[in-house]
Order: structure tokens, then C-alpha cells, then sequence
């Protein structure tokens, strides 16, 4: 398989934080949302593939290439849209980008105008003068602005408005259609995944919990719930995250076909959403 990104077992300790043994690979003309809760390690694993911090173990491949060799020319083919500042403050956008752009040798000019116009930015102000979200826009329209084949986006959508949100989902659902390139996109908000994401990678304090088809996750996880009476050792060992209250519980499941099964008319199942995977397990690993 040619995958634009691949991960294994990577691992980075820090002093009170360890990543675990992270895999997971993403193919050209797919988008993978990487989610998890405040904490979890999705920023230090995308500093990792960035070669930002140094890892303790594993591997990490993009384009094929092993990322460290081959650096200057794996990065020129990537677009990185990152939360913390790298820019100069002192400078307008426009002379940041003068800066910037040299770089790439798919350097797309008429690209870059056209998101800054979309945008709404102006080229004269300066960097220290942009909200959260104007900046995010303006490393989104770099970023976007080589022809890059993947984008890795930490958090992109924190500090965007609902439209301009939308827009640029819209924007990274246009960027995959030539099934060339591919998206690694982080975030807590987990409805922007329920609109464009074709894999889920999720993690949680550290460790890997799956990286799996979004349908297939989907399919497989369920929300049940029930009076308090079926909550017996055999029930709660098929259930995640158990919410009791006053009449009953709630949890999540990956057994609902079973649990119906054994006790028919007595729960309810209902489809889950991606926020619901995420909350039911991250109370479940806390038990
Ligand atoms: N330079 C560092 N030195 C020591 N610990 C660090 C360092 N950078 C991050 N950590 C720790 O690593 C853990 C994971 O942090 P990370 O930023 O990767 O999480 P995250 O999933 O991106 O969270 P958030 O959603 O809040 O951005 C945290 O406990 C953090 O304190």
C-alpha cells in the first residue's frame, strides 16, 4: 500500500506523560480525524511527525521516506497548520509571506490571494494584530498555498466562526477529491469529523485506542440504555462508561447486537456520535 503518512509503535516519554506505542498509516484521498481528550498526546504526536521534538521509539515514514533523511523534501510537500505561533509578529502578512514562500517550489501565488481574499484578511496588517482566528486563516492559506499532497492541521477549527468552519471543511473536502492527497486533522470537536473524516484515530491519556474506517466505528459502537434492573455483573462487563441515574443507566456499547438479544425489550439502542465514543470512554478508562 502507498500511503502518504504511516506510524509505528512510535513513543515519546516525558516526565509525567508517556506516549505509547502509536500506529496508525493514512492513504492518499482519504481525510483521518485525530481526536482525543485535553492531554491525550495529539499534539506531541504531530510534533513528532513533524520532526519538531525527538521520539523515543518507533517509526515514522511519510511519502514512503523515512522523515528524518529525507526532511527538506517531505516538508515541502506538506502544509502544516499549527495553534502556536511561528511567525514573526513584527511583520505585515504580506512580508511573512515573502518569507515563506520561497521555500516551496509549488509555490502558488494566485492560490495564496485567493484564500487571503476568502479570507478576509489584509496583506498590511501585521501578525501581532490578528485575533485567534484571523491567524488561524492566514497559516491555513499558506499552508494551502504549495500544492501540498498532505496537510497536517492541529486543531485548525479552534477560534473559527461557524462559517468560515465550514468553509474550510468545505475547502479540505475539495482539497482530497483528486485522491492524490491526504489529511491528518486534529481536534477536540468532534462534529467537524461527523462532516469530512474517512478515518478515526483515536487517543486517550497516552495509548492508542483505535484508528479505524469512521463508517466501521459507527457501526460498531452503540448507545444504550436501560432500567437499572438489567445492570448486573454479565451486562456491565458488555458496557462502556456507565451513566447511572435515578431510573436507569447509559453507556456505550460494542455489544449491542448481543445485548438485544438477551434482553430484548428491556434497553434501547440508539446510534452514537463521535463525542459520545469519546466521553463514554474516556469515563470508562477512568473506572
Ligand atoms: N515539553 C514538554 N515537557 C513535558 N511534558 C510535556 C511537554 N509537552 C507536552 N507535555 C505533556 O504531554 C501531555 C500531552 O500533551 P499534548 O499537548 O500532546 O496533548 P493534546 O492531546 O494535544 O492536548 P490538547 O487537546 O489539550 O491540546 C500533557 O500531559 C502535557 O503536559
Amino acid at each position: 500500500m502507498n500511503y502518504l503518512l504511516e506510524l509505528k509503535d512510535v513513543s515519546k516519554r516525558y516526565k509525567e506523560f508517556q506516549l505509547n506505542n502509536i500506529s496508525f498509516n493514512l492513504e492518499k484521498g482519504y481525510i483521518m480525524g485525530f481526536i482525543g481528550p485535553n492531554g491525550a498526546g495529539k499534539s506531541t504526536t504531530i510534533k513528532l511527525i513533524m520532526n519538531l521534538i525527538k521520539k523515543d521509539g518507533g517509526q515514522i515514514k511519510i511519502f514512503g521516506k523515512d522523515y528524518k533523511k529525507d526532511e527538506i523534501a517531505i516538508k515541502e510537500r506538506i502544509g502544516f497548520v499549527y495553534d502556536e505561533n511561528y511567525f514573526y509578529e513584527d511583520l505585515s502578512l504580506l512580508d511573512m509571506k515573502n518569507i515563506i514562500a520561497p521555500f516551496y517550489k509549488n509555490w502558488d501565488e494566485k492560490t495564496f490571494q485567493k484564500y487571503i481574499k476568502e479570507f478576509n484578511l489584509s496583506l498590511k496588517q501585521k501578525i501581532k494584530e490578528l485575533s485567534k482566528g484571523m491567524k488561524m486563516k492566514y497559516s491555513l492559506a499558506l499552508a494551502l498555498s504549495h500544492k501540498a499532497d498532505l496537510i497536517i492541521m492541529d486543531e485548525p477549527t479552534s477560534g473559527l466562526d461557524p462559517i468560515i468552519r465550514n468553509e474550510l471543511l468545505e475547502i479540505l473536502y475539495d482539497i482530497i477529491q483528486d485522491e492524490e492527497k491526504g489529511i491528518l486533522f486534529s481536534t477536540h470537536n468532534t462534529t467537524d469529523l461527523d462532516k469530512i473524516a474517512d478515518y478515526i484515530t483515536f487517543i486517550n491519556d497516552g495509548k492508542m485506542l483505535f484508528s479505524e474506517p469512521k463508517d466501521e466505528i459507527m457501526n460498531q459502537y452503540k448507545i444504550v440504555k436501560g432500567g437499572k434492573e438489567v445492570l448486573n455483573f454479565d451486562t456491565r462487563k458488555k458496557l462502556i462508561g456507565v451513566k447511572e441515574h435515578n431510573y436507569g443507566f447509559e453507556a456505550l456499547t460494542t455489544n449491542s447486537v448481543l445485548l438485544k438479544k438477551e434482553l430484548k425489550n428491556e434497553i434501547i439502542i440508539e446510534n452514537a456520535t463521535l463525542e459520545d465514543i469519546m466521553l463514554y470512554t474516556v469515563r470508562g478508562n477512568k473506572k
